[in-house]
């Protein structure tokens, strides 16, 4: 008994001494929490009180996710050798708090490392080939069309958040579960994906895993059992259920009519399915080339949340930048029209000449890059970089928010909305913008996220201007996984 208290109170008296002991400043952990309480609000997500420490501590620093170590860097040279040029020093991504210690059939793609991620990456990145979405991009027009038709039909203000939610999960499900029969502003998924963003990340499970870190896999496996067992299903059991049953549904049909190309991902995926008994997981798996059924369904629940709520953020933020700068709104309407005069059809190769329409989408996410989270990396070769040595399991995060607002790199008009930036000549470094991340492990949606956009303001905005109300501003920013405006709320005049 004394030998197991001895033991807890050496442990524990290390605790949380990692970036001390290296001499890297950070906010003071607390015991067991470490800086936990600090980042799990969801009225202020992580990524704000991650930009306000960068402020306080500099161009890196540590803080503690309960009792895991994370460095904060927001130094876009030490960033670029990070996220692209070491990349085999930094392939995997940092393990966050409540994540499985290994990888398995049910790890996805944003967790998968080493050579089971590369196999899930390649496959993955069919469904975005210049064939592939030129396959899909009719779907998307048509539910670009239906959003704005529902738009006109509620008159004056609109919240425009609640219909680009509306619109992408209407993408998605189609484009990529195959759901094609599903009715937009009628979707029963909605408020489950909702749900799932709108989780704050203060929760039992995280104290837990704070207090007794070791045990993260059983703690999971606890917590899973008792999700199961509540009169309300957990709005990931929802999804998974559903995926889980379309693939089954679309596998038989397959059975029955042959493999009749549907175009979407399902399909996609099928025709690479494997058994898994076929597919070694973890680090050091073989590349075979199939997904088994386990990873298709995987794929898919990352697809749905992935492609749902970040391209419905983004869509709202550029929506409350056009509202507030009729200037831009007015240059973007012009090159719309000219567009559209020049196009009679919507063409994937096409939607590249609307060059001022990427830089407002572009500078929208400048200003925020809702899904600065997800640039995580994890060091498994020690390395020194401009000074500072890297030790193998060093959990490092981008704070991309400051990044983004360095005047060094973007100018004295960091904080301005300019979208004319982006057209401008610049010796701009390559790490510079990182709201799709960026190297090896960038954003796999993004040539979908870009087409959806385009095609959500070409409609839009060649019926509406949008004006800003005593609503509109200021926008609050809520979020623990990604960071969403609460609402946008606009007017919307016909034109
Ligand atoms: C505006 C919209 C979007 C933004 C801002 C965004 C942002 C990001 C970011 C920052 C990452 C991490 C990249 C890194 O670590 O370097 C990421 C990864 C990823 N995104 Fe997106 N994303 C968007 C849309 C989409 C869409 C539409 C999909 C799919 C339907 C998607 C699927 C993925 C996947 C699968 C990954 C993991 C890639 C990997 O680990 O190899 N994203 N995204």
């Amino acid at each position: 008994m004394y030998s197991i208290f001895f033991l807890y109170s050496r442990y524990y008296s290390n605790v949380n001494k990692k970036w001390s002991r290296r001499g890297v400043p950070g906010p003071t952990p607390e015991l067991f929490l470490g800086n936990l309480r600090s980042t799990w609000d969801y009225d202020k997500p992580r990524s704000i009180v991650i930009r306000d420490w960068s402020k306080k501590y500099g161009k890196i620093y540590g803080f503690y996710e309960g009792q895991v170590p994370h460095l904060v860097i927001s130094d876009y040279d030490m960033l670029n050798e990070i996220i692209v040029k070491k990349f085999d020093h930094f392939y995997a991504r940092a393990r966050f708090l409540m994540q499985e210690r290994k990888d398995g059939p049910n790890t996805r793609i944003t967790e998968a490392r080493g050579p089971h991620w590369k196999r899930l990456r390649t496959l993955g990145s069919m469904a975005f080939t210049q064939k592939s979405l030129k396959n899909i991009i009719t779907t998307v027009e048509h539910s670009a069309s239906t959003v704005v038709d529902g738009m006109a039909e509620q008159a004056g203000e609109v919240n425009v958040l609640r219909f680009y939610q509306e619109y992408t999960l209407d993408v998605i499900c189609k484009v990529a579960l195959g759901m094609h029969d599903i009715k937009m502003f009628e979707n029963e998924y909605l408020n489950t994906c909702i749900e799932i963003f709108s989780r704050p990340l203060r929760n039992p499970a995280t104290v837990i895993a704070s207090i007794i870190p070791f045990a993260v896999d059983e703690i999971r496996a606890c917590f899973m059992l008792l999700f199961k067992l509540l009169p309300r299903p957990s709005p990931f059991f929802v999804l998974m259920k559903m995926l889980k049953a379309n693939v089954e549904q679309r596998r038989k049909e397959r059975e029955t009519n042959g493999n009749e190309a549907t175009g979407d991902f399902i399909d996609l995926f099928l025709d690479a399915e494997v058994d898994a008994s076929e597919v070694q997981f973890g680090e050091n798996s073989d590349t075979a080339k199939k997904l088994s059924s386990d990873e298709i369904v995987g794929q898919c629940f990352i697809f749905l949340l992935a492609g749902f709520d970040t391209t419905s953020n983004s869509l709202a933020y550029t929506t409350h930048f056009l509202a507030n700068y009729p200037e831009v709104q007015k240059k973007l309407v012009e090159e719309i029209n000219d567009f559209l005069l020049k196009n009679e059809t919507l063409e994937l190769d096409k939607l590249n000449d609307l060059k001022y329409m990427e830089a407002v989408i572009k500078e929208s996410l400048r200003h925020y890059p809702l899904a600065s989270l997800a640039v995580t990396r994890e060091c498994s070769k020690a390395c020194e970089i401009n000074g500072f040595k890297f030790e193998v399991g060093d959990n490092i995060a981008t704070d991309t928010w400051s990044m983004h607002m360095d005047e060094k790199v973007w100018g004295e008009d960091a904080k301005e909305f300019r979208p004319e930036r982006w057209l401008e000549d610049s010796s701009r470094p390559r790490a510079a913008f990182q709201s799709f991340g960026e190297g090896p492990r960038i954003c796999l949606g993004m040539r979908l996220a870009y087409m959806e956009e385009k095609m959500a303001l070409i409609k839009l905005l060649s019926r509406f201007s949008i004006e800003k109300t005593p609503q509109t501003n200021p926008v609050k920013l809520v979020g623990s996984h990604t960071v969403s405006p609460e609402k946008v709320m606009v007017k919307l005049v016909q034109r």
